[in-house]
């Protein structure tokens, strides 16, 4: 569905952003996109949709090139941008003019969604907040069931509960040929959502794997001694330590993405 090849990218001729990229991606999966402040990641999605065009490589999405912003292309994917504006009209209106460009878009489930996160379409986003605008956005996102959905910072501006609701909304409103990429650095409101994990730096992919395939692989505990031998890496935390090791347990640990994404800044090349 994704296929990306030696994508490169830079705003000026001084530094290149992205830099020899590739990628691989199939439908149905929530993908979590991590990366340090700079790494890339907003410009990543701008390129999957076609808002900026590559200085070289391939890139060919869900049988598309992005840049040439197809209507067909941009009928299957939606993304959810960082900053936004939306148009000073109810939300009604706003899911009226806007829903017929996406020809899976399902009204109930875009009624639904808002009810979940306590607004109506009645409301005019005029009058809403910064956070309830997000809202808005993130249900119309998913309710257009696109093939591609991305998602920049999606929890930014959300409180707590509405994290909570979030997370669980993801969770149930998905469907098999979709691919939902979501970047993020707030890891906690994500890491029962994904299922698989991929990390940028240095202008590359340098982590692609499935979040199953990471339980298989390390065990992520809470020790009070360190066992160095055994540890990849560790971090002391109150009374002992936070550690990843290779996985010796029959039992799989819950994936600690924190501690991993930090482990993988650390050295990457120890889990590879
Ligand atoms: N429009 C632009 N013009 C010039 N440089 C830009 C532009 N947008 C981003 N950059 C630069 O490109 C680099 C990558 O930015 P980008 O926003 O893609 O990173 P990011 O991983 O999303 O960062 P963050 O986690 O801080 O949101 C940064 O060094 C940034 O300063």
């Amino acid at each position: 569905m994704v296929s990306i090849n030696n994508l490169q990218f830079s705003y000026s001729k001084k530094a290149t952003i992205i830099d020899q990229l590739d990628l691989e991606l199939d439908a149905g999966k929530i993908v979590g996109v991590l990366g340090k402040n700079g790494a890339g990641k907003s410009t990543f999605f701008k390129l999957m949709s076609g808002l900026i065009q590559p200085k070289g490589g391939e890139m060919n999405i869900l049988e598309e090139i992005p840049f040439q912003r197809q209507p067909s292309y941009l009928s299957k994917m939606f993304l959810v941008p960082e900053e936004f504006e939306l148009p000073p009209v109810s939300i009604k209106e706003f899911v009226n003019n806007t829903a017929p460009f996406y020809p899976r878009f399902d009204k109930s489930m875009m009624v639904e969604l808002l009810e979940k996160f306590e607004l109506t379409d009645t409301l005019n986003i005029k009058g809403l907040s910064y956070g309830q605008t997000k809202k808005v956005i993130i249900a119309f996102a998913l309710a257009t069931k696109a093939e591609l959905i991305l998602m920049d910072e999606p929890t930014n501006g959300l409180d707590i509960p509405s994290k909570a609701i979030f997370r669980k909304i993801m969770a149930g409103n998905f469907e098999d040929d979709q691919l939902i990429l979501i970047s993020t650095h707030q890891v906690k409101d994500i890491d029962t959502i994904i299922d698989h994990l991929i990390v940028l730096d240095n202008g590359g992919v340098i982590y692609n794997e499935s979040i199953f395939d990471l339980t298989q692989k390390y065990d992520f505990l809470k020790v009070q001694q360190l066992k160095v031998t055994e540890t990849l890496y560790a971090e002391p935390i109150l009374g002992g330590y936070k550690t990843i090791s290779p996985k010796q347990d029959q039992e799989d640990t819950q994936v600690d993405l924190e501690l991993f994404f930090n482990a993988l800044m650390n050295d990457y090349k120890k889990f590879i």
